[in-house]
């Protein structure tokens, strides 16, 4: 059962902007930001430099989209350059939503490699598609400065300059579409036996890669609370982001910053409701080499098992891995790669180890 909750952090980011040097302002909202995701993980920004009329552009683009019948949108499964779409209980997670992904550097949408990975209504809109992962990626570089600030590092850049948006398919946009189905509908008995969660539209996970930006049209996200145990309503602030920090972050800085599960529910989201979010996951570049930044002292202990979507992280790990090692996992042979075999053997399935934590991205 979730409740709501009024602590949850919500931040005005207005005095962002690093890069016309640091003045107290700046300094305060790198440490408001920080505390946020050393505590909840999550938190709702106000006044960024998104503009308003991008997101709802996108929203009403993707709603047409989504409206598409499904064997036109089926004709374009996701690829290994996470591109594409995928359907209603089509993933691990046999969830109710169904997505659209936008991955790779700049112009891979319109490159001839991917043409015909994008569904043909997308053909005339990439352009926009582009230029909205362009101002995520620059709000995700400046959040990172801010983390850098906040944790005391000695170079402001040092996680900022290792997102390349140039560098990699793990900067990606996702669309997704949660429909409202009739009330006898509510879960096709095909499918209801395959969840290992009654009732999820959207299994508890937690992300992957650095740092994401949720963009949501209607609430529904519960997020797991600072206590670990409760599940807090997601607050629906229109005009504002939400924004949580990724696995790859949160190992990366040695559980300093907070990775949390989240979830969406038929509880939380009746069946008749829908819900479009979209979400842009900025990862960092796919060799950069995740080295725990600090020695945290008792947390150390939880840093030797820290755990993305059911598969051990190690240090060591680059980041280009366990990606794959995640999609592959989730949508299965279009993200095969040489090193499977090492990855067989680093995956190791929570589930198997009784414990709880389920995952799907
Ligand atoms: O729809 C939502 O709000 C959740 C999206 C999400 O958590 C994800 O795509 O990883
Ligand atoms: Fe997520």
């Amino acid at each position: 059962m979730a409740t709501s909750n009024d602590e949850f952090p919500i931040i005005d980011i207005s005095d962002l902007d690093l890069s016309s040097g640091r003045s107290s302002s700046q300094r305060r909202v790198a440490d408001e930001v920080t505390r946020a995701c050393r505590e909840w993980g999550f938190l709702l920004v106000k006044n960024h430099p998104i503009p308003a009329e991008d997101i709802e552009e996108m929203f009403a683009l993707s709603r047409e989209f989504f409206q598409l019948p499904e064997e036109v949108k089926e004709r374009y499964p996701i690829t290994k350059r996470s591109i594409g779409y995928v359907g209603s209980f089509k993933d691990r997670g046999k969830d109710d939503k169904m997505s659209m992904w936008f991955g790779g550097v700049p112009g891979a949408l319109s490159s001839s490699e991917s043409h015909d990975s994008v569904p043909e209504f997308w053909h005339q809109h990439v352009a926009k598609v582009e230029a909205f992962k362009h101002r995520c990626h620059d709000l995700v570089v400046g959040l990172l400065e801010c983390f850098a600030l906040a944790l005391g590092l000695p170079d402001p850049k040092f996680f900022a300059d290792a997102h390349r948006e140039d560098a990699g398919n793990g900067n990606s946009l996702r669309m997704l579409m949660y429909p409202a189905r009739a009330r006898h509908d509510e879960r096709p008995n095909d499918h209801r036996k395959d969840t290992d969660e009654e009732g999820s539209r959207m299994q508890a996970h937690t992300d992957s890669g650095s740092v994401t930006l949720l963009f949501q049209r209607a609430p529904g996200l519960e997020v797991l609370s600072p206590d670990g145990e409760t599940w807090a309503r997601a607050p629906h602030v229109p005009g504002c982001i939400l924004i949580n920090v990724g696995d790859a972050l949160g190992f990366w800085s040695g559980g300093q910053l907070k990775a949390t599960r989240h979830r969406v529910t038929f509880e939380g989201l009746p069946p008749d409701k829908e819900r479009q979010s979209m979400a842009y996951f900025g990862a960092a570049n796919p060799d950069t080499v995740l080295q725990p930044i600090v020695a945290c002292g008792e947390k150390k202990k939880k840093m030797d098992t820290y755990y993305s979507n059911g598969f051990e992280l190690v240090p060591g790990i680059t980041v280009g891995e366990l990606n794959r090692m995640i999609m592959q996992g989730i949508y299965g042979a279009a993200f095969e790669s040489s090193s499977s075999k090492k990855q067989e053997d680093n995956k190791t399935l929570e589930a198997e180890r009784g414990q709880a934590t389920t995952a799907v991205v």
